[in-house]
């Protein structure tokens, strides 16, 4: 291949397909006056990304009936909501085009379309981490999935550490805000070449989880009298797979941080960049150890017991949520 790509393996089908992308775009510019434009792999892999996106959408939509417009994402222990999905099709993510694999015990690993009281659904029952190895293309390719499948508004869940000293074991907190600590370091799903076929190149963050839908947890949450545990507070996603150390989370929690965990947020960036609704929402799975004296030990294990202890409420707050979920009105100014 030409200059400016560095040597990487690809397979002859992909070497194929670069080769006509390249023909198209790059030998033949738009503008015959213009400069040859060498593009680096990053940008063809992410206009490729369009490409992935397009595939594994059309390949999932040409095997199920279903279109969903709520897509649902299950963290840590938290996969039971997807058998809540009723006349469930179930697709391993192994089995799905440009699906990345899920390596983290209580990650089921599939995709689930379906119903959840009536409303059309695609659950992921069990999600991606960057901590297992995967690109942060990889890990927010789902939600570009969703996008081209019709979903309107993502739902998140995982499991954090309670940061906020108020907060206990088996409580629920609706993410009001983010941190994205990764993000600082230039570690954003959106860096690269900007494909204007999702979202802008500067999309706004301020709004990113929908306050309509957070007025919503709360109304349903109150209704099923679950405010002894609900809280609202700001997420904080490090990389991990390492658990915080204390001063880590001193440092965190000063930020302003009241939970911290090892995903979603980069979900949320790219689902907003592509303008679906987002609400989201962390079981507190441990205390996170703030103190030099403390004998706790955060452990995966604590993470995926306090899941199954709370998943029947976080199953019923979700559920009740999704049928009230209003249709977008695209025409609304
Ligand atoms: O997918 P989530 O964020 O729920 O998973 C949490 C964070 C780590 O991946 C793992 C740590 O126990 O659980
Ligand atoms: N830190 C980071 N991620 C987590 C934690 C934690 O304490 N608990 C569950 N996921």
């Amino acid at each position: 291949m030409g200059g400016g790509c560095e040597a990487i393996n690809w397979s002859l089908h992909q070497e194929a397909r670069i080769d006509d992308w390249l023909n198209f775009n790059v030998k033949q510019p738009a503008d015959p006056s213009s400069p040859f434009i060498m593009l680096s792999v990053s940008e063809i892999v992410s206009a490729e990304s369009y490409e992935e996106c397009r595939t594994t959408a059309d390949w999932l939509l040409s095997n199920t009936q279903v279109r969903p417009t709520v897509g649902i994402v299950c963290g840590s222990g938290l996969g039971g909501l997807a058998e809540k999905i009723k006349d469930p099709q179930v697709f391993k993510y192994c089995d799905i085009p440009n699906f990345p694999r899920s390596t983290v015990h209580g990650h089921a690993g599939q995709l689930v379309f379906g119903t959840l009281k009536g409303k059309p659904c695609v659950c992921m029952q069990g999600r991606f981490h960057l901590y297992e190895g995967h690109t942060i293309q990889k890990i927010t390719l789902p939600m570009r999935v969703f996008k081209l499948m019709g979903v309107e508004t993502v739902i998140l869940t995982n499991a954090a550490g309670g940061l906020n000293q108020d907060y206990k074991v088996g409580d629920v907190m609706i993410l009001k805000d983010h941190i994205n600590m990764p993000g600082f370091a230039g570690i954003n799903p959106l860096a690269g070449p900007n494909d204007d076929r999702f979202g802008v190149r500067f999309p706004c963050m301020s709004d990113a989880y929908d306050r309509e839908l957070r007025q919503l947890a709360h109304d349903v949450a109150s209704e099923l009298g679950y405010d002894n545990f609900l809280r609202e507070g700001v997420y904080c996603v490090v990389g991990g797979p390492s658990f915080e150390t204390i001063a880590e989370c001193r440092m965190l929690h000063s930020l302003g941080a009241d939970a911290v965990g090892m995903s979603t947020v980069h979900e949320v960036i790219v689902a907003r960049h592509a303008e679906m609704r987002v609400f989201a929402l962390s079981l507190i799975s441990n205390r996170s150890v703030m103190d030099y004296d403390s004998q706790e030990k955060a452990n995966h294990k604590e993470v995926l017991e306090t899941g199954m202890m709370r998943a029947e409420q976080l199953e019923k707050l979700v559920s009740t949520m999704v049928t009230r979920l209003e249709p977008i009105d695209n025409n609304a100014f």
